[in-house]
């Protein structure tokens, strides 16, 4: 929900339908892929090993808050696998049959990517423990006392599963991944050289400051570092005829509501929600989600992970609170400490 004159929230790592734009600047092999150094080069020692052995590599698990690319990097290994990849999600997959479609038409060592595997459902699940280990697929056929157990064999695949929230995921799916990489966030100097790469294929022309702007404004997230500069090449060429300098990206990202710590309106409605109507916190999830008038779950997925690495807010086990930094920040007094 946005009353923002823009649209939908242009700082969130979540992906969006006008994302698809996006897609043309996935970096497309792990040489383009920037940043993530040790899981990079870990990647690229078991897919070599498992390409000399002629054998499908291990299952992967990648894990990380929305849009640092987890999705461009398991297309990424598909692609320097040299196989095919089959995407779909976990909520998509509601029926045994559907995963069992999917599984039966991999070719040798294909992947299949699982994005949000998280939310894959008990019944879905079990249909995938002897698919990742064995790779077989056990069909029930028929009903009642004459109903039997056939064992179809599949080709050897890679399961590269996604996901934001790790700790949901059942220890027996969990303990089958035998890669599992954490996707972290990413420093200022990474991202302006993801948002100079974007910008050489949007044939944008803009100063390093400029770009290292967007970098810093960008809450460590690639995706979000993209759909500013998309907007940035916006006003350059609307305004600065086609250059974009500090100032033109500076004066832009302004205009996007983005301010200079890469917060949104709805960042500052939530710390001052926290500090105005809790008194600073703890205040639990639920009762910030209604204060806001936003879902408890992309609060905890979405807003947070930032907020946090900013030292902007905690999680206490008696909920959340704002920190002093917070307080300092935006010159919050918390009610308790007002005199009138
Ligand atoms: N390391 C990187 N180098 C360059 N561009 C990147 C990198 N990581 C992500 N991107 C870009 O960021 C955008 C988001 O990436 P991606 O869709 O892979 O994220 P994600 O983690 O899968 O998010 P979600 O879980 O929400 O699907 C893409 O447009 C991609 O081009």
């Amino acid at each position: 929900m946005s009353d923002d004159p823009f649209g939908p929230r242009l700082v969130c790592g979540a992906a969006a339908e006008e994302d698809r734009a996006l897609d043309s600047l996935r970096p497309t092999s792990l040489a383009e892929f920037v940043g993530q150094e040790e899981a990079k080069a870990n990647l690229r020692v078991f897919i070599a090993a498992a390409r000399q052995r002629g054998e499908a590599l291990d299952h992967v698990l990648l894990h990380g808050h929305p849009g640092l690319g987890k999705t461009t990097l398991a297309h990424i290994i598909a692609r320097e696998l040299g196989v095919e990849v089959t995407a779909t999600s976990g909520p998509v997959l509601e029926r045994a049959g559907d995963l069992a479609a999917i599984l039966t038409n991999l070719g040798p060592r294909d992947v299949l990517f699982v994005d949000e595997i998280h939310r894959l459902n008990h019944v879905v699940e079990e249909v995938l423990y002897p698919a990742m280990e064995d790779f077989h697929l056990d069909i029930v056929v028929g009903q009642g006392p004459s109903a039997r157990t056939v064992k179809l064999n599949l080709e050897p695949f890679t399961l590269v599963g996604a996901t934001t929230r790790a700790g949901l995921l059942t220890p027996p799916l969990r303990d089958r991944f035998g890669v599992q990489v954490r996707v972290d966030m990413y420093t200022p100097e990474e991202l302006a050289s993801i948002v100079g790469r974007s910008a050489r294929l949007l044939g944008l022309d803009i100063s390093p400051e400029g770009a290292a702007e967007i970098a810093r404004r960008s809450r460590a997230t690639p995706r979000v570092a993209n759909r500013l500069l998309k907007r940035v090449r916006d006003f350059a060429q609307v305004e600065a005829a086609g250059h974009a300098d500090l100032a033109l990206c500076d004066y832009a990202l302004g205009r996007l509501g983005v301010d200079q710590n890469g917060l949104d309106r709805l960042d500052r409605d939530l710390l001052s929600a926290i500090v105005q109507k809790f008194d600073g916190g703890p205040v639990g999830l639920s009762n910030l989600a209604a204060a806001v008038g936003e879902e408890a779950q992309t609060i905890e997925e979405v807003y947070e992970p930032y907020l946090i690495q900013q030292g902007l807010l905690k999680r206490t086990k008696a909920g959340r609170v704002a920190t002093g930094r917070a307080l300092e920040l935006f010159g919050f007094t918390r009610r308790s400490e007002r005199l009138f």
